[in-house]
């Protein structure tokens, strides 16, 4: 097997970037790898229309690395009083390229989202006329609900109402973590897509509470039993343009995580094309990263492959245990861990 693994230049259809005092954090480390990434709205407040989007990109663009090309694909963050107009507003903007649904309560600063489905349908319609993709945050937030099923009970309680109501619209259903969701995604139209994370294709629940709980593994949806993983595998390594690339690293100050109620989101975009070859590589399936990398996105979302190209190394090198964030201090996934591949920093 090659030691070298050139990839057209991979895109990351979901992550977070923050705000303010880390920016050069979250997108340096982005813009080592990926072309194009689509920036989660879900700061404080949300970004909610098409002039706060405008004003986070250029928040974004100001750290960029000198001669990068890094581009922030832009979401805006759906809420009960988003408008039609907000849609096409944001549709016209030609920097906004999706909205996102995050039911209110489901995840990191997610209580301004939606609290009933039936309130944006009148949105949801402009969104499916104008073709402007719908983000989904898909699990369901009641009580009574395992969180281990919360993913689950939302495709039978909201996402098949969406699509057989919607049926032009476009859906990625963002970082699915159940075979449930593979399913269902598997058996719906070419409109209906779907992003995995690095994270849930290397672990399962064991890894974040075997032998004492691991704050840094902690990430909604979270983690699921090992038949799970096995699932997003066979997904991912399928060849299936319906499943691409979205890393949903989501950093949180270390003291955030390590306490008592510590914050959910796992930070991978440090080290993230070179986890997912990882996980590839498990499968012997490397020769089908570059699809799902730099490939199915970019179709889903009509918009044109990158042209030039990454190479990863198979050497190993060590994650390192603490990243500066702001005033704070990060740590990242596999902290202090072996990493199996490295990125040759000069491209071909
Ligand atoms: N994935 C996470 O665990 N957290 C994300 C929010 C999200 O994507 O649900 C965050 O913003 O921290
Ligand atoms: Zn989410
Ligand atoms: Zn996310």
């Amino acid at each position: 097997m090659s030691d070298r693994l050139t990839l057209l230049r991979p895109d990351d259809w979901h992550i977070h970037l923050r705000d303010g005092a880390v920016l050069p954090r979250t997108v340096t480390d982005a813009a080592r790898v990926f072309g194009r990434v689509i920036v989660m709205p879900n700061l404080v407040p949300p970004v909610r229309n098409a002039s706060e989007a405008e004003a986070y990109r250029q928040r974004i663009q100001a750290v960029r690395p000198a001669a990068s090309r890094f581009e922030p694909l832009m979401a805006i963050y759906l809420t009960d009083r988003t408008t039609p107009e907000d849609i096409r507003a944001a549709k016209a903007s030609g920097f906004v390229h999706a909205a996102k649904l995050y039911p209110a309560g489901a995840t990191t600063n997610s209580d301004s989202g939606v609290t009933s489905l039936d309130n944006i349908f009148p949105v949801l319609e402009t969104m499916a006329e104008v073709g402007l993709p719908l983000l989904v945050h898909g699990e369901v937030t009641h009580s009574e609900v395992d969180v281990f099923d919360r993913e689950m009970h939302f495709i039978g309680e909201h996402l098949v109402r969406v699509v057989e109501r919607f049926p032009t619209l476009k859906v990625v259903f963002e970082h699915i973590t159940t075979r449930d969701a593979v399913q269902f995604v598997e058996a719906s139209g070419g409109n209906v897509g779907a992003t995995i994370t690095a994270h849930h294709l290397l672990y399962n629940r064991n890894h974040m509470l075997v032998g004492g709980i691991r704050p840094h593994f902690y990430c909604l949806p979270i983690l699921k039993r090992r038949t799970h993983q096995e699932a997003l595998l066979d997904a991912a390594t399928s060849g299936n343009p319906k499943f691409f690339l979205g890393t949903d690293s989501a950093p949180h100050a270390r003291h955030a995580k390590e306490a008592a109620c510590g914050c959910a989101g796992c930070y991978t975009a440090y080290a993230a094309i070179e986890l997912y070859a990882e996980a590839f590589e498990q499968r012997n399936a490397l020769e089908k990263l570059e699809g799902f990398a730099s490939h199915y996105g970019a179709d889903f979302y009509n918009m044109p492959r990158n042209t030039d190209h990454i190479t990863l190394i198979r050497e190993e090198w060590v994650a390192p245990t603490d990243l500066t964030f702001g005033e704070h201090s990060l740590t990242p996934l596999r902290a202090g861990e072996k990493l199996r591949w490295r990125l040759l920093e000069e491209n071909t």
